[in-house]
């Protein structure tokens, strides 16, 4: 696979970092280092956090502005471009703004997903020709969900996240629920309660409808939002937990299916209404190369 090439010269345009949601997600073991183990599927969703990336006359890396909360240095897209820069020893900058539309904590995976897009995007305009492959092995050093958004194709995926065969989920409408509460990935990987020794199950029985997250239980144990919300939601489809949460969703064959459960939700609960998709809108920004 070679490098993706840009279209046009893409400083200063926005570019998309769109949300992921794990249709499945089975824990099937743990390595020595405490990570575990996963089975899961990712699909995007077109719901998108938005980076442009300005030029600066020195080699600085700056954000245009911090997202509350969140220290400039330990801001994910700051990170991305420090490593591709330590990787390469390149000596240009870059100001990066961020338009952040997708809540934080909330297993959307959206911080990750705004790293991947400066990983991806800065390769080009810095004029590096890292291979994907590079991008996607940097990616998984700053978060097990970062690779998912560099590949840029909904995956079938194992190991911490970072072994991914390209599949085709059907590309459904989907509700999605964030509660009002912030769920620490670190904080369910550690619970005494989680299940982490989940059969291995085959992409076939995933199609057939086996759609477990080993991680509801403890979440909505911890969690009364999030149980209160899988109930909300069930009320009209499957609702199911994304990552670690806390947003659940539910997917429907029809747009008229979703608005109607939207609708109703809305009254009461912080609710999306969006679309799964197969190939990142990143992706459909970028010429693809040899893939
Ligand atoms: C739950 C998922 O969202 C599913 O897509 C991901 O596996 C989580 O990916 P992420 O948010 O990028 O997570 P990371 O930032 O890599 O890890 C956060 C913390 O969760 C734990 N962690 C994460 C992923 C994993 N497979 N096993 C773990 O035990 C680790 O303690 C880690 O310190
Ligand atoms: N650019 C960024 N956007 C969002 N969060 C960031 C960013 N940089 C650092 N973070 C930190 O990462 C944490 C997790 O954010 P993120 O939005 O990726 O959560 P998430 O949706 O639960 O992700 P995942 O599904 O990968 O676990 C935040 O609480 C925040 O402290």
């Amino acid at each position: 696979m070679t490098s993706r090439q840009i279209k046009q010269s893409g400083w200063g345009d926005k570019w998309p970092a769109p949300a992921k949601l794990n249709l499945m997600l089975r824990i099937v073991g743990q390595r020595p280092d405490g990570y575990h183990l996963l089975q899961t599927v990712f699909q995007f969703v077109d719901l998108c956090d938005w980076l442009i990336f300005h030029p600066v006359g020195d080699c600085s890396i700056s954000l245009k502005q911090p997202i509350p909360g969140v220290a400039e240095v330990t801001d994910l897209t700051v990170r991305a471009a420090m490593l591709l820069k330590a990787e390469t020893g390149c000596a240009q900058g870059v100001c990066i703004e961020v338009e952040k539309n997708l809540p934080m904590g909330g297993g959307l995976g959206g911080g990750s997903s705004d790293a991947a897009t400066v990983l991806v995007v800065l390769n080009q305009l810095w004029g590096l020709q890292l291979p994907i492959e590079k991008l996607m092995a940097l990616g998984l050093t700053l978060g097990a969900d970062v690779p998912i958004f560099v590949y840029g194709y909904a995956a079938w995926a194992e190991g911490v996240g970072e072994k991914l065969e390209k599949i085709e989920p059907l590309e459904q409408w989907v509700v999605i629920i964030k509660p009002d509460c912030h769920v620490e990935t670190r904080e369910i990987f550690l619970a005494n309660d989680l299940t982490r020794d989940s059969k291995s199950i085959t992409i076939a029985e995933f199609t057939a409808g086996q759609h477990q997250n080993d991680c509801v239980d403890v979440v909505s144990r911890r969690y009364q939002a999030v149980e209160n919300a899988l109930l909300a939601l069930s009320e009209f489809s499957e609702s199911r937990l994304t990552g670690t949460g806390a947003c659940v969703f539910a997917q429907f064959a029809s747009r008229e299916a979703a608005v109607n459960a939207y609708e109703v939700l809305k009254k009461s609960w912080q609710v999306y209404l969006a679309k799964g998709i197969n190939k990142s809108p990143l992706l459909s920004k970028l010429e693809i190369g040899n893939t």
